[in-house]
């Protein structure tokens, strides 16, 4: 619930397909947000960010918008991505970030949270600009009818 609205998320997986960066163009048409996720124990997976948000720029355009998440904070020991380098690069895409554990639920619900509010919050921003175009549009075409 936002707002006293009540707001249905529907969530696509890349299942794997990602490994291989063969990730259809459909995953990217008319989304919304992205969740980039990478794994704090595989420096691998912190380096194919930059990747993934350039096709994200490509693709889906500049106006999406995007969480970063270091996933496995639970595994503290085997940890290779410290978590400032996770910040910094959020922070040069202007893009929240979250270390998170999808194995004891931290962080997860507050991630798509924030998401789902900034998606919101642009959307209501777009329906705004919409309407000052279709009052501008009215008053032309009164203008015209003169
Ligand atoms: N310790 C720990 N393990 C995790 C966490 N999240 C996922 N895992 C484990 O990491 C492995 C991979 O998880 P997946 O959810 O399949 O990862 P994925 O990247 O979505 O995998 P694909 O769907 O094949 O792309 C599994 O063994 C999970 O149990 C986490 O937060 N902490």
């Amino acid at each position: 619930m936002f707002n006293d609205t009540r707001v249905k998320l529907q969530i696509w997986d890349t299942a794997g397909q990602e490994r291989f960066h063969t990730l259809s163009t459909s995953y990217f048409r008319g989304a919304q947000g992205f969740v980039l996720v990478y794994d704090i124990t595989n420096l691998k997976s912190f380096q194919s960010i930059t990747i993934w948000m350039n096709d994200i720029y490509e693709k889906a355009g500049d106006e999406v918008d995007v969480i970063l998440l270091g996933n496995k904070c639970d595994k503290e020991s085997e940890r290779v991505v410290p978590k400032q380098k996770g910040e910094k690069l959020a922070w040069e895409y202007g893009m929240p970030f979250f270390e998170t554990s999808a194995k004891e639920n931290v962080n997860i619900e507050h991630a798509f949270s924030v998401l789902t509010k900034e998606i919101l919050e642009k959307k209501s921003c777009v329906l705004h600009d919409l309407d000052i175009v279709s009052l501008k549009e009215t008053k032309k075409r009164a203008c015209c009818a003169f």
